[in-house]
C-alpha cells in the first residue's frame, strides 16, 4: 500500500492555524490525544476506501493499452486494478458493487483506474458508464488501424495457430478485394464510427486520445498529456523511462512499488508476420477516409497516412 503525499486537509489547517505552536504543551494535551485517536499512525492511514473509478481505459485492443496503465501506475494519485475487469461488457450483470469490490483502495484525492481495451467497441458501454458517472475520463489509445490489426491477428494467431492466413481473413472476396468490415481485426479499426457511439453520451472534452505510436516513440510526451487531462501534477516524466535495446520498446527505470527496471512482457511487442503489401495497401486506402474523420473528430493529426 502506497501512502498519501499530501497531509489530510484538516491536519493541515490546524497546523496553518498555530492550534499546536501556540500551545507548548501540546504533546500532552487532552486535545491532541484526542486528534491522535482520531488520526492514528501514517502506517494505517494508507488503507482508503474502495471506489469506482474516476478514468478508464477503455480502447483500443492492441493499442498500448497496458502500457499506458503500467505507466500511470508510477503515478502516487493513480491507483489501478491489474487485470481486465470487463464490467461494462462482460460482467454488467454483477452489479456496481461488485465493480467497487475489485478496485483498489484509494486515499482521498487519489484517482481509481481500470482499463479494458473493449469497451471501446462495446454498444452498450456508454450508457453504462454514463450511468455509473456522467463524469468519469474516458481515455483510448488509438494505434495505425493497419498495424492494429495486424497486432489482433498476431495475438489470435498466438492461441490458435491453425487460423487462416491474415489475408484471406481480410477479404470477402480476394479478387474483388472486398473487405471484410465484419472480421472484428478489420471493425475495431474503424475509430470514427466507434467514437460516435460515445459522443452520443459523452463530450469531446471528457475523452483524451492517446496515440499508440506516440507512446513508444515519446513516452512521457504522452504521459503529461494524460497527466494534465486527469488533473494531475506533471510527476511522471522523462526521468522514469529508458529505451530497451533488446526489447525494442520503453521501459520503467523502476516499477511501482520496486526499485527494479520494469518492461512489459512477452505478449507486448511480439513480432509480427510479414503480410502482403498489396493487401496492406488496399486496407490503408480502407481506412483513410475513416482516419481523416477520426482526426477531425479527435482534433489531432495521428499521421497514420503519411
Ligand atoms: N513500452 C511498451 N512495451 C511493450 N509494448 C508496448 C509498449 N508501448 C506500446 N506497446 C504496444 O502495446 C501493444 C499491445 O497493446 P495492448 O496492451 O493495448 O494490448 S491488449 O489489447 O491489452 O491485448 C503491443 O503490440 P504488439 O507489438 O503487436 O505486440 C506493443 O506494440
Amino acid at each position: 500500500e502506497r501512502c498519501g503525499t499530501s497531509p489530510s486537509p484538516v491536519r493541515t489547517s490546524e497546523v496553518a492555524t498555530g492550534l499546536f505552536a501556540s500551545d507548548p504543551n501540546h504533546l500532552r494535551s487532552p486535545r491532541r490525544k484526542r486528534l491522535l485517536q482520531k488520526w492514528p499512525a501514517k502506517s494505517s492511514l494508507g488503507e482508503g476506501s474502495k471506489r469506482l473509478p474516476q478514468a478508464i481505459i477503455i480502447g483500443v485492443k492492441k493499442g498500448g493499452t497496458r502500457a499506458l496503465l503500467e505507466f500511470l501506475r508510477v503515478h502516487p494519485d493513480i491507483r489501478a486494478v491489474g487485470a481486465e475487469p470487463h464490467f461494462f461488457d462482460r460482467n454488467y450483470d454483477n452489479g456496481l458493487d461488485w465493480y467497487r469490490e475489485l478496485m483498489p483502495k484509494t486515499l482521498e484525492g487519489q484517482i481509481t483506474m481500470e482499463k479494458t481495451p473493449s469497451y471501446f467497441v462495446t454498444r452498450e458501454a456508454p450508457a453504462r458508464i454514463y450511468s455509473m458517472s456522467r463524469a468519469t475520463k474516458l481515455i483510448v489509445v488509438v494505434r495505425d488501424p493497419v498495424t492494429r490489426a495486424i497486432s489482433d491477428y498476431t495475438q489470435t494467431l498466438s492461441k490458435k495457430p491453425d487460423i487462416p492466413t491474415f489475408e484471406s481473413l481480410t477479404f470477402k472476396n480476394r479478387t474483388s478485394g472486398l473487405i471484410d468490415t465484419s472480421w472484428s481485426a478489420v471493425q475495431i479499426g474503424i475509430y470514427a464510427k466507434h467514437l460516435d457511439n460515445w459522443l452520443q453520451f459523452f463530450p469531446m472534452r471528457q475523452i483524451l486520445f492517446v496515440s499508440g505510436e506516440w507512446l513508444i516513440s515519446d513516452p512521457a510526451g504522452e504521459l503529461g498529456r494524460v497527466q494534465d487531462f486527469l488533473g494531475l501534477k506533471r510527476i511522471i516524466t522523462d526521468k522514469h523511462f529508458y529505451f530497451n535495446q533488446t526489447k525494442g520498446f520503453p521501459c520503467l527505470k523502476k516499477a511501482e512499488g520496486s526499485s527494479k527496471p520494469h518492461c512489459l512482457g512477452k505478449t507486448k511487442g511480439r513480432t509480427h508476420p510479414n503480410i502482403h503489401p498489396e493487401v496492406v495497401q488496399r486496407l490503408r486506402d480502407f481506412y483513410r477516409p475513416f482516419n481523416m474523420k477520426f482526426y477531425q473528430m479527435a482534433g489531432r493529426v495521428f499521421g497514420w497516412d503519411d
